[in-house]
């Protein structure tokens, strides 16, 4: 090999091969990266295999789906218990939670196929989450879970479905920090007066990562009234 194909080898990854961690990688998850390199590896390993995650989002992993995940924290208070619904492959939970050491983390998937991976990952990850099994609106999840601070979630269902689902899991005051496509932010105005009459107030959306490039993102915020 010469020395510029060498260049070119480090500069583009092989295909399938887990890109690296740009720099903004340390930035936000610290003392935490090297755990972060491996939730990386693992999605685009098993989670990939497992088809959990499309071959084609592997390039873009972290800016997309990791940094992009892991922006949500700047909407979530100091020593929140969070609960991720919807979790999938973990997201936005995992990268939350391994930027935020400080929330107590739960992870809500229906899914068997989802749910192994989330509890592999989990164990790899040596944090100690809990990830349960079934759906948000369920009285069992409910009950396990208990009411919480914030509850995150990343393209689970439209955002008037997705409170009904939350609901029991919001305490009174409690947000729901949701990742929505642009089209859900286009169809927010059109929303309000339904969210408002399932008992949220305060919808808005709220722009995350605003100096991250290609991983900054915007998540629509709300909380639960008192009702
Ligand atoms: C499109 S995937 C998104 C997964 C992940 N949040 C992400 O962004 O990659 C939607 C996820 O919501 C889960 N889901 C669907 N209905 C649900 C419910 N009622 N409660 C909790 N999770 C649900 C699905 O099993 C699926 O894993």
């Amino acid at each position: 090999m010469t020395s510029s194909d060498q260049d070119a080898s480090q500069a583009t990854p092989a295909p399938g091969a887990t890109p690296p961690p740009p720099p903004l990688a340390a930035e936000v998850f610290g003392a935490a990266l090297p755990r972060a390199i491996a939730y990386v590896d693992r999605l685009a390993g098993d989670g990939v295999t497992r088809g959990l995650i499309g071959p084609r989002e592997v390039p873009r992993l972290w800016e997309r789906h990791v940094l992009n995940s892991a922006a949500v924290a700047e909407a979530v208070p100091a020593g929140a218990r969070v609960v991720d619904v919807g979790s999938g492959a973990g997201l936005p939970g995992i990268p939350l939670g391994l930027a935020r050491p400080d929330v107590v983390l739960t992870l809500v998937e229906p899914m068997a196929r989802r749910v192994d991976f989330l509890t592999e990952a989990v164990a790899e990850l040596g944090t100690g989450w809990r990830v349960v099994r079934g759906r948000a609106e369920e009285r069992s999840v409910v009950t396990a879970v208990g009411p919480v601070d914030v509850v995150t979630a990343r393209a689970v269902a439209p955002l008037p479905r997705l409170v009904s689902w939350c609901r029991g899991l919001l305490r009174p005051g409690a947000s729901l920090v949701a990742l929505v496509g642009a089209r859900a932010l286009a169809e927010l105005p059109g929303m309000l007066a339904e969210l408002e009459a399932a008992g949220m107030q305060d919808v808005h959306p709220r722009a995350v990562g605003a100096e991250w490039g290609d991983a900054a993102t915007t998540v629509v915020v709300m909380t639960r009234g008192r009702r």
